[in-house]
This record gives C-alpha cells, sequence and structure tokens, in this order.
C-alpha cells in the first residue's frame, strides 16, 4: 500500500484493495477481486474499474521497481474478455523503457489464475514528477500523508 486512501491500494470501502508484489525477471505481480460494488452491466466488471485497477497496477511497477515518483499521462486499454463479478484478475505487468521523464510499461490481466485466459491488456506512459506535484495540486501536506501510510519495509521484493 503506498497511501490509506487511495482508491486502488488503500483502504477505501468499495475500493479495489489491491496488493503489488515484485516477482521474477522483475514482473510485477498484482490481483483484483471484483465484488458487486464493481458492476457495469449485472453481473460484470465495469471498464472504467478495469482501467482503474491497470492504472494501479502499473503505477505499482513504476514505484516498486524505479522508485520515483511518476503519474500516469497516457493510458490504453483492451478488453479482451467479460470480467464476471467474483473473479479475481492476475494482473502481470513489466517495465517496458525509460526516455527521459516518460516511463513505459504494459500489463496483461488474466482470469482466476496466473495462466487463465486474457481478459485485459493495458499499456501506459508514466511521465516523472517532483515531489511539488503532489503539494502544489493536491494536499499542502501530501508527502506527510505518503509517509505516514507507506510501509516500504513491507514491500515484497523478489528480483
Ligand atoms: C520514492 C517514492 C516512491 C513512491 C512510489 C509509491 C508507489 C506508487 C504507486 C502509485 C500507484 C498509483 C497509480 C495511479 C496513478 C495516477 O492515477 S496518477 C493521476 C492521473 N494522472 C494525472 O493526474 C497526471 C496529470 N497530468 C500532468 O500532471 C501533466 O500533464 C504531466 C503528465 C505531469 C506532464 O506534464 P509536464 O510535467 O509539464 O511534462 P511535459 O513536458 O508535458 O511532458 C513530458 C514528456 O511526456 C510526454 N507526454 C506527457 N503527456 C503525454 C501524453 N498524454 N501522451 C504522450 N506523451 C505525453 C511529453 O510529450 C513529453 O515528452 P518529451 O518532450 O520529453 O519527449
Amino acid at each position: 500500500m503506498h497511501y490509506d486512501q487511495c482508491f486502488g491500494c488503500g483502504d477505501v470501502e468499495s475500493g479495489l484493495h489491491m496488493r503489488t508484489t515484485v516477482g521474477e525477471h522483475m514482473v510485477v505481480h498484482s490481483r483484483f477481486t471484483v465484488t458487486e460494488a464493481h458492476q457495469g452491466a449485472p453481473g460484470l466488471a465495469h471498464g472504467g474499474l478495469l482501467a482503474c485497477a491497470f492504472d494501479e497496477a502499473l503505477g505499482s511497477t513504476v514505484g516498486n521497481l524505479l522508485r520515483k515518483p511518476a503519474v500516469t499521462g497516457k493510458l490504453e486499454t483492451d478488453f479482451v474478455r467479460p470480467v464476471p463479478v467474483g473473479t479475481t484478475l492476475y494482473i502481470a505487468a513489466r517495465l517496458d523503457g525509460v526516455a527521459g521523464r516518460k516511463i513505459y510499461v504494459s500489463a496483461e490481466g488474466r482470469l482466476g489464475s496466473a495462466d487463465g485466459q486474457v481478459a485485459v491488456r493495458a499499456r501506459a506512459l508514466f511521465v516523472q514528477v517532483g515531489f511539488e506535484h503532489f503539494t502544489t495540486h493536491g494536499y499542502a501536506d501530501a508527502l506527510q500523508r505518503f509517509r505516514s501510510t507507506t510501509r516500504e519495509s513491507k514491500w515484497d521484493i523478489n528480483p
């Protein structure tokens, strides 16, 4: 968790409650279980929430692998199969490249297990920013808020 009020990884009720692990070959693994609070069509995940899960997984990939503050500049998703309520999406993300402040990442999400059918693919461009990005545009005490909930020592890194 990087911030307890984060919709993706925090303790927010009806949030995504995602956790991330860095695995072999620098692949970053996240899981998102679709609940009734995440529906679009009856019984199916809302596409925007799936995009949110990938934003989180890809942002965590940047954070875990580069340890630099960055924000999403562009996020592209391919919805390949519907994701039913009750399904856990297994997301595997990779760092594809860095060019100056631009950070390219991609991921795929599989249904029910790490080798399940691919349901969603995503690519994103993150842009590295200074910490003042958060204090200028967000809360003035954003860094203290990050610090009070970031438990870096608990990040599970197994390269
Ligand atoms: C030590 C601490 C570790 C902490 C680790 C913690 C773990 C962490 C987990 C986080 C997990 C959160 C996951 C959710 C992450 C969000 O949800 S972030 C929130 C959503 N995103 C935003 O709010 C961003 C809003 N946009 C902006 O603030 C600004 O547009 C940006 C993105 C900072 C860029 O503005 P800028 O700084 O003025 O930079 P700019 O010169 O415009 O662009 C830089 C380069 O990027 C390119 N670029 C920018 N935008 C685009 C675009 N949309 N398309 C293509 N190229 C673009 C530019 O063309 C430029 O390229 P070059 O000229 O260098 O070749």
